[in-house]
């Protein structure tokens, strides 16, 4: 893999540079409430800027389907970068189209611009080779370098992460060098014992990844609204809870796997349950019960974990040598949902152990709450990335870069 050390060997100014970033950063509307992922492309971008490259930055954020969505447009996070770079930030409207060439077009050398959310073209997403490869074309015609930078997406076959760099000169950027430097000893030789702790939203992307870890961790907590699917599998009750349910007979068969093979799978025993989803505008009290993780009531739905959840889970972490963390373990975003959340965090701070946190909730809800950062063995900006990357798989990102 060439890095963006052998890119600025070799002399970049006056080309156009590609970076492919993960800007997917949480919003409030359009104000970003944690700017991590912007601050974790910093390095390669400004080592682009000040070796006089024209730097085209791009990225996804959220899922949109496919066409543009005000509600996910990139402009706040173009704002922030040129906050943090200190230089203005030139922001094209679209991502291939007129705009965005025209943006291009106007960069000096050392300049940088953002262009709109990749996800406002069909073609990014796409499962159709010739529709991503298409899209891919038009993103070529944009540049003469690729820097691919966006470790939270390399685990997703799409037109910007896996088929552009096919089509440019490609190098890899200091946030994937560093990522991966890291979270390659966590697939060597791993001290044990080894917890995981799961949770989340993007339930059915990360069930499939127990599989694997069935095989590798000696302990693996489940919270967050991967907890649900389990807790129905095990035939119990989870009112309004989110649930994957076509994954049911996947999840037994895990829980009958860790039984005989001796890994030990916690589930919560207990949770907190709200009639509804809570409101993280306003943040109007959500007055939840705890409610019994057997027994969740059938207009309820299970939101973060109980308190004797937390305490359980603190004792599960307390004696691992190696934790990989990636989910919060309820909606943190309200105040009267994020104790399952700092309790895991607080965990992994009182740790001797090795302690990774992965994902771009995990990463942030670790700084909203208030934890030093310093704290935590690595922080990744990837929580699907970092998950697969564990699991030994290959990711479209990494490989499109290796050759
Ligand atoms: N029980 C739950 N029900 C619904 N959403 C949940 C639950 N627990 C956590 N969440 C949500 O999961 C989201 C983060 O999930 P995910 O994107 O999978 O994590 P990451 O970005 O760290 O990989 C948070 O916005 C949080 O509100
Ligand atoms: O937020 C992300 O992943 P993560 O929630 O697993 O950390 C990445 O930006 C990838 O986004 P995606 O899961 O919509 O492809």
């Amino acid at each position: 893999m060439k890095t963006i050390d052998e890119l600025l060997a070799e002399g970049v100014a006056g080309k156009r540079a590609f970076v492919r970033a993960d800007l997917n950063v949480p919003l409030d509307g359009t104000s970003i409430t944690d700017d991590g992922r912007i601050r974790a492309v910093l390095p390669t971008v400004k080592a682009l800027a000040e070796a006089g490259a024209r730097v085209v930055v791009a990225s996804h954020l959220g899922r949109p389907k496919g066409a543009p969505d005000p509600a996910f447009s990139l402009e706040p996070a173009a704002a922030r970068l040129g906050e943090l770079l200190g230089a203005d930030v030139a922001f094209a409207t679209d991502t291939v189209g007129e705009s965005a060439q025209a943006t291009v077009a106007g960069l000096s050398d050392g300049q940088v611009a953002v262009v709109e959310n990749l996800r406002f073209n069909a073609g990014e997403t796409s499962k159709d080779d010739a529709e991503r490869g298409a899209f891919a074309d038009r993103l070529a015609a944009l540049a003469d370098v690729y820097v691919g930078d966006g470790f939270g997406a390399v685990h997703r076959k799409h037109a910007s992460v896996y088929d552009l760099p096919a089509r440019l000169p490609h190098y890899a950027g200091y946030l994937i060098a560093t990522e991966v430097g890291v979270l390659k000893k966590l697939t060597d030789e791993v001290a044990r014992p080894y917890v995981v702790a799961l949770g989340g939203a993007k339930v059915s992307d990360k069930l499939a990844v127990i599989d694997q870890l069935l095989g590798k961790a000696d302990r693996i907590l489940i919270g967050g609204g991967m907890a649900y699917t389990f807790l129905k599998a095990k035939g119990y009750e989870i009112g309004k809870s989110l649930l994957q349910e076509d994954q049911i007979p996947a999840v037994q068969e895990y829980i009958e796997r860790a039984e005989k093979t001796g890994v030990e799978l916690v589930l919560p025993v207990d949770v907190l349950a709200g009639t509804e989803f809570p409101d993280l505008k306003t943040k109007a009290p959500a007055n939840p019960t705890t409610v019994a993780a057997d027994a969740i009531p059938a207009d309820r739905q299970g939101l973060d974990n109980g308190p004797e959840t937390c305490k359980l889970y603190a004792s599960k972490l307390a004696d691992a040598a190696t934790v990989f963390w990636n989910g919060p373990m309820g909606v943190f975003e309200h105040p009267d949902y994020a104790e399952g959340t700092k309790a895991v965090a607080q965990a992994l701070v009182e740790s001797k152990g090795f302690t990774v946190v992965g994902g771009g909730d995990s990463a942030a809800a670790v700084r909203i709450l208030g934890f030093d950062e310093t704290a935590f063995g690595h922080i990744s900006t990837g929580g699907g990335a970092s998950l697969e990357y564990l699991e030994g798989k290959t990711l479209p990102g990494l490989a499109a870069l290796e050759d």
